[in-house]
């Protein structure tokens, strides 16, 4: 049997412009891997119908958030249409510590300052949609928004785009089950990484030892 070597989570984080498939691709790997936790963001906008606090987000208003970032209870935060958006600092590092993996679904900006911050933690994917047509027909298909809403996502899909060059990886979201199997290949190569595994010098000593 393989020796239990304990390591440090990282913090996964899928962008894309809004309908590309980053939602659908998230809860199928959450669903396979009870090794990683989703992160619950903060945000000031309103909460949708259907949605939950607590679990697609914490809802504040704007003296609260406000709060939150001054007194550095946010890894990061940004404005995202109108809004605001921040990922509580707390659970993300007790999580990494206890070995735990972190899903983000974050933008861009967020991705940079996780970057600058915790760039040893990080692992970002940055998913593409297969052509813009697709893309438009994905935010029609999920029927969750007005036309009007659905021709503000296509305008800043474009912006959201433009950042693809900073993200570690990149993939093509055509057929969701291959998606989510990259995006399952990434992960595991990823925890192997032999700075995360900070149970191997103790385990190559006791290897040695026997020798
Ligand atoms: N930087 C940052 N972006 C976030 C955070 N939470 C959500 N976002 C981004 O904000 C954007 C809008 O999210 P949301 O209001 O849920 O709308 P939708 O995902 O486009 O339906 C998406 O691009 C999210 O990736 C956060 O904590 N930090
Ligand atoms: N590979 C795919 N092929 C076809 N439809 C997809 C694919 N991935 C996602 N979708 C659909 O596209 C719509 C947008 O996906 P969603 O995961 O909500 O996007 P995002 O979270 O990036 O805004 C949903 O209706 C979803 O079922």
């Amino acid at each position: 049997m393989n020796a239990k070597i304990s390591r440090r989570g990282l913090m996964l984080v899928l962008s894309s412009p809004s309908g590309a498939g980053k939602t659908t691709i998230s809860r199928r790997l959450l669903d396979r891997d009870p090794g990683i936790t989703m992160s619950v963001s903060v945000t000031t906008r309103p909460m949708r119908p259907g949605e939950q606090p607590g679990v697609d987000y914490y809802f504040v208003d704007m003296p609260e958030f406000d709060r939150m970032a001054e007194q550095g209870e946010l890894l990061e935060h940004a404005r995202v249409f109108g809004n605001c958006y921040g990922t509580p600092r707390s659970t993300v590092e007790q999580a990494l510590g206890a070995g735990r993996d972190v899903l983000f679904d974050i933008d861009w900006q967020g991705t940079q300052q996780l970057a600058a911050n915790a760039r040893n933690d990080l692992v970002s994917v940055f998913v593409l949609p297969p052509s813009g047509s697709e893309l438009e027909r994905r935010l029609h298909t999920r029927a969750q928004d007005s036309a009007e809403v659905i021709a503000q996502r296509m305008a800043k899909a474009s912006d959201e785009i433009s950042h693809w060059a900073e993200y570690d990886y990149v993939i093509v979201n055509n057929d969701v089950e291959e998606s989510v199997v990259a995006v399952q290949a990434i992960l595991r190569a990823e925890r192997l990484r032999r700075t995360r595994q900070v149970g191997l010098p103790a385990f190559v000593q006791s290897v040695q030892a026997a020798l």
